[in-house]
């Protein structure tokens, strides 16, 4: 049997949610995932160093028993953020980085930067203290195509701010597009980039055709193959500036299968089955400890995890459950539309 052994692998980018869907969805990261950016799109956001504290506590509180998992917590920039409160947030520890949401981007932006002017100060505190930014990088602009967002954005916000301060470090995250990756790999220094599992696996096609298909819709939403394939090779190439941000979304069943549903989808339960399978197609398997497991750690200024785990290919089709159920109703789970060979030893 093939099989292959990494180190324990991290999640730059999640979403866990709070209450009912943060227990039901906490394990499934836990079992896989040594630590995660968790991101703070919660209603209301988590926008104060106290706010992340006591965030924090429900995330460990909410842990199936005998688990080990390190949740490394995220501020929601805003108009009113306090540079103190993120540098002391940083000093103690609790804080990994501050996230950037365009107001009304993606879910929950509504308290996110109208202006980015106004957040200068703290963004000029997190380049002299070294706290990376993340980065949902598309513009709200209404005449900006949707499919066009995240490259006008590198264009007219992401670029401009980088020149204007280029000691800030920026994550940018879920990248879904070929200028996103070309714009990553042209920078000289302090930008890198999360790839999400699914962004590797479907491209617009797999919303649309067909029928509506909402468990594929997420945002920036899944581009053309040509961009797909373009994110592969880069997250395939072991360059230390592309890692893995599942960006896995757990939204309710009801909330994606409606007439305006949300955007987000649900792969922390077999992302490590699906990573596999694209590495091993790709011809890359030797490459998929870089993205899961090294290259994160580097850029966040922390040491890869100790522990280990091996995935082992099975002769017979690997079979997840279809949806997570959560005491707040059931979750859909990613369906990668190819049978899953690889499973993580123990499951
Ligand atoms: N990716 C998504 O489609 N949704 C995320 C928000 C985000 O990461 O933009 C969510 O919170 O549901
Ligand atoms: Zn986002
Ligand atoms: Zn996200």
């Amino acid at each position: 049997m093939k099989t292959i052994s990494i180190r324990r692998p991290d999640d730059w980018h999640l979403h866990l949610r709070d209450g009912a869907v943060l227990e039901g969805v906490i394990g499934d990261t836990s079992r896989y995932f040594a630590r995660a950016i968790i991101m703070p799109n919660l209603v209301p956001p988590v926008v104060t160093t106290n706010d992340a504290k006591a965030y924090r506590q429900r995330i460990l509180a909410a842990l199936p028993k005998g688990d080990r998992f390190e949740p490394l917590m995220t501020l929601y920039l805003t108009e009113h953020t306090d540079a103190d409160d993120v540098e002391e947030g940083k000093a103690s520890g609790l804080i990994s980085a501050v996230k950037l949401y365009p107001a009304g981007a993606t879910t929950n932006s509504h308290g996110g930067v109208r202006d980015l002017n106004k957040v200068m100060p703290v963004l000029e505190r997190m380049a002299k203290i070294g706290l990376p930014l993340c980065v949902h990088g598309e513009v709200t602009t209404p005449e900006v195509d949707i499919f066009d967002r995240e490259a006008v954005f590198i264009e007219t916000v992401l670029d401009p701010l980088r020149l204007r301060l280029p000691e800030l470090k920026v994550t940018m995250e879920h990248v879904t597009t070929s200028e996103g990756i070309d714009y990553i790999k042209s920078a000289d220094a302090n930008i890198a980039g999360t790839i999400t599992t699914h962004h590797l696996i479907i491209n617009r096609n797999a919303i649309l055709v067909g029928g509506i298909r909402p468990h594929y819709y997420c945002l920036p939403v899944a581009k053309r193959e040509s961009h797909r394939l373009a994110l592969r090779a880069a997250a395939t190439s072991g360059d230390p500036r592309f890692f893995l941000g599942t960006d896995s979304a757990p939204h309710v069943d009801p909330l994606k299968e409606c007439s305006c549903g949300c955007a987000g989808v649900y792969t922390s339960l077999n992302t490590m089955s699906c990573l596999a399978h694209v590495f091993e197609q790709d011809d890359a398997l030797d490459k998929l400890e870089a993205f899961v497991s090294l290259n994160g750690p580097a850029w966040y200024g922390l040491s890869p995890n100790e522990e280990r785990i091996t995935l082992a290919r099975q002769e017979e089709p690997v079979q997840f459950p279809a949806k997570r159920q959560t005491g707040a109703g059931d979750i859909t789970v990613f369906d990668p539309m190819f049978p899953l060979h690889w499973q993580v030893a123990g499951d």
